[in-house]
């Protein structure tokens, strides 16, 4: 073992981990039962949802946006001389499916695997639920007598490449406004809003949602001040509601404040979604589209900061991590130096493994959840009948 020395090991392949979604019309209704499932959302906002993805053709963007990341990160891996690591990708909700992936990649020989979910920050939603899928994963195929080890990428909202792609996209959409408007423009950051409950839970200590999307927030508005001299007026706000009306979720919407900035009086508005690492649905639908037409309505002139997608500091500090927490992993086992862990903002580097109840899912029982201090490998096979109850 200690031959291998490759900054890779002692991981056999990356795993990008995201939320898939539907390639044509016949697959939005399956699609949306995935998701959905056991999961209390209203029926009319289902409808509502399917029709956004009917009016793009029933086609989300995501998959190929993930095609793209995936491209990305090999082109990274191999030009630091570490193409021999295998990416792959799979999802929670659609075709290719996590387990299929997992499969595959055992069968290859794959016994260790580093997970990279397509989400930067803590929640139930964008961590925990991802865990419980890689747990999902690793029971069926232990049941299938296939015995894989995971671990997960540490939250990389601060990672130094994702402050850098987010800025670089604010300054461009500032850019796109016209002369007359642009030192006065409200930057608006945007993230999918959760029930406050879910962001009560969200990391070790609760908060942990709203707290790291904060720290974006004033970062970037700190950078563009220092490139423009401009502080620009900002707010993080929210998009994507869904549940029932009765349930507390995250606020402002997005739309509502739109509406606070005319009526303060402001110029314009960059609307800058931090919360997305791509353009895919609630992008393309409810910024591009719905919060486009508020505006409009509105006389307010916006322009869409673009997503971090593949922006090349971004790939960049993606690979950091990945060649980071393999070091991690190598040192905790060889007792060697512990790597550099690269955090922009007071927030720090997250942890590396997720504390018992990080982002538990108060509203139904919890599932078992892998990459967390609470799982033993290897998995407790169900079949075997000692109480996995997966
Ligand atoms: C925090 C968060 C992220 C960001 C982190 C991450 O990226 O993982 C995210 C991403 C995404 N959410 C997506 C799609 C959907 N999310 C839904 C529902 C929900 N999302 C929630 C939260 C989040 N979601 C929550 C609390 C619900 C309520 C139900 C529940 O408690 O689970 C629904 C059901 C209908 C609706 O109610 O909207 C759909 C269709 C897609 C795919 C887009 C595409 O196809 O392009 C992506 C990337
Ligand atoms: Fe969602």
């Amino acid at each position: 073992m200690s031959a291998d020395t490759s900054p890779s090991a002692p991981y056999d392949a990356l795993v990008l981990l995201s939320f898939g979604g539907p390639e044509g019309p016949d697959d939005v209704v399956p699609f949306l039962e995935n998701v959905t499932r056991g999961r209390g959302i209203p029926r009319e906002r289902l409808v509502e949802v399917g029709e956004h993805y009917f009016a793009f053709g029933g086609r989300s963007p995501i998959n190929d946006q993930n095609k793209a990341l995936l491209a990305a990160l090999r082109a990274e891996l191999a030009s630091r001389g570490l193409g021999e690591l295998p990416v792959v990708w799979g999802n929670r909700n659609w075709d290719p499916y996590l387990t299929d992936v997992l499969r595959e990649t055992h069968d290859a020989g794959a016994r260790r695997v580093l997970v990279l979910t397509t989400s930067a920050y803590a929640s139930y939603s964008g961590c925990r639920q991802y865990r419980e899928d890689v747990a999902a994963s690793l029971i069926a195929l232990a049941d299938e007598g296939r015995e894989l080890r995971a671990d997960k990428v540490r939250h990389y909202f601060n990672a130094p490449g994702f402050l850098d792609a987010n800025t670089d996209a604010v300054l461009a959409a500032l850019e796109e406004l016209d002369d007359d408007v642009r030192a006065g423009a409200h930057l608006v950051f945007t993230t999918h809003s959760i029930p406050t409950a879910m962001a009560e839970a969200a990391g070790p200590g609760g908060g942990a949602y709203e707290a790291q999307h904060e720290a974006v927030r004033a970062e970037v508005v700190r950078r563009v001040a220092e490139r423009t001299g401009v502080e620009h007026p900002s707010a993080l706000v929210y998009c994507s509601r869904s549940g029932p009306p009765t349930q507390p979720w995250l606020e402002p919407d997005v739309n509502d404040h739109l509406e606070a900035i005319r009526a303060a009086g402001g110029p314009a508005a960059v609307v800058a979604p931090i919360g997305f690492i791509s353009d895919h649905m609630e992008v393309k639908y409810d910024l591009d589209t719905e919060a486009a037409e508020t505006a409009e309505g509105l006389s307010l002139p916006m322009a869409r900061a673009a997503t971090a997608g593949v922006h090349a500091a971004f790939v960049t500090s993606l690979v950091d991590l990945v060649v980071e927490r393999a070091a991690a992993e190598r040192a905790a086992a060889e007792g060697g130096e512990p790597p550099q862990r690269a955090a922009v903002g007071p927030l720090g580097p997250s942890h590396d493994v997720c504390p018992v109840g990080c982002c538990r899912n108060l509203r139904t029982p919890d599932k078992p959840a892998a990459c967390g201090a609470d799982w033993v490998d290897p998995p407790v096979s169900a079949a075997a009948g000692t109480g996995s109850g997966a």
